[in-house]
């Protein structure tokens, strides 16, 4: 990849980034911060993804004709609250001016065998958003283990309506995978829906999020990756994207490979 090649690649991360502060310890100033960094001169973040306790605040901010919008997240990190208060977190965030409600499905139900939890969570959640609001389901699928739990994951998150799958919290040991992201990507490109995909957690690099771009790419098609269907979760990735974008940073090295975890 060529200096020119990741100047192009840092300048499309930012138009695709969840510009994420889900910090237990995150501060007011901090979300000041960061809608600061989302609306810079650099061009907008798709979206900045906060905890609900901050979304009345961003609203604040941003104002309500902002191009970035409001992710918040629902029975996260662990996934095992009940549905109905995963319902009514997502009804509180709605009301507080969210855009995007990223939900953690149940997934050590899941793992457990229960399928029916898994739908029966999404089922009500998705009943809760209406368009242009979007339902991002996070899979969490580092602690899934193996590649047939992901994609059938990804499955039931499709068929339940998921506007995306998401990869990860950003919270476990292992976050977002290439093996991961091609797994879901092809559960996308079979089920023949416009549904979204999200890596989040452990991106901090415009040369990683190149292979995620490649990646996507190879298997959606060259134009697909967009605000609408594509997003970075990642709270560290702006740093690097700025100082590619402003030559801060030098350019011109190849891209890393990265190794399969499954
Ligand atoms: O949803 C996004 C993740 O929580 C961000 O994870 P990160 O802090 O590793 O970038």
């Amino acid at each position: 990849m060529d200096s020119r090649e990741l100047r192009e690649c840092a300048a499309v991360a930012l138009s695709v980034l969840d510009l994420t502060n889900l910090k237990d310890d995150c501060t007011s100033a901090e979300i000041e911060d960061l809608c600061a960094r989302a609306t810079s001169p650099l061009g907008h973040t798709a979206a900045i993804c906060i905890w609900p306790r901050f979304i009345a605040q961003a609203r604040a901010i941003l104002g309500t004709e902002s191009p970035v919008r409001i992710a918040t997240v629902v029975n996260f990190p662990s996934g095992d609250l009940d549905v109905a208060t995963v319902v009514a977190e997502t009804r509180a965030a709605l009301a507080d001016g969210a855009d995007e409600i990223d939900l953690v499905i149940p997934y050590r139900a899941f793992m457990a065998g229960d399928e029916a939890a898994v739908e029966r969570m999404i089922a009500a959640v998705r009943a809760e958003i209406a368009a242009p609001a979007l339902l991002k389901t996070i899979l969490e699928t580092g602690e899934l283990k193996s590649a047939s739990l992901v994609s059938r994951a990804s499955q039931i998150a499709i068929a339940g309506g998921a506007d995306f799958i998401k990869t990860s919290t950003g919270k476990v040991s292992v976050n977002a995978t290439l093996e991961a992201a091609d797994l879901m990507l092809q559960e996308i490109r079979a089920s023949g829906r416009k549904v979204g995909f999200k890596p989040a957690g452990g991106i901090s690099t415009v040369k990683d999020a190149s292979l995620y771009f490649r990646h996507a790419s190879a298997i959606m098609g060259e134009d697909w990756v967009m605000p609408s269907t594509f997003r970075f979760g990642a709270s560290g990735l702006f740093n690097d994207i700025q100082a590619i974008m402003t030559g801060e940073k030098a350019t011109g090295q190849k891209a890393d490979s990265q190794t399969s975890s499954y």
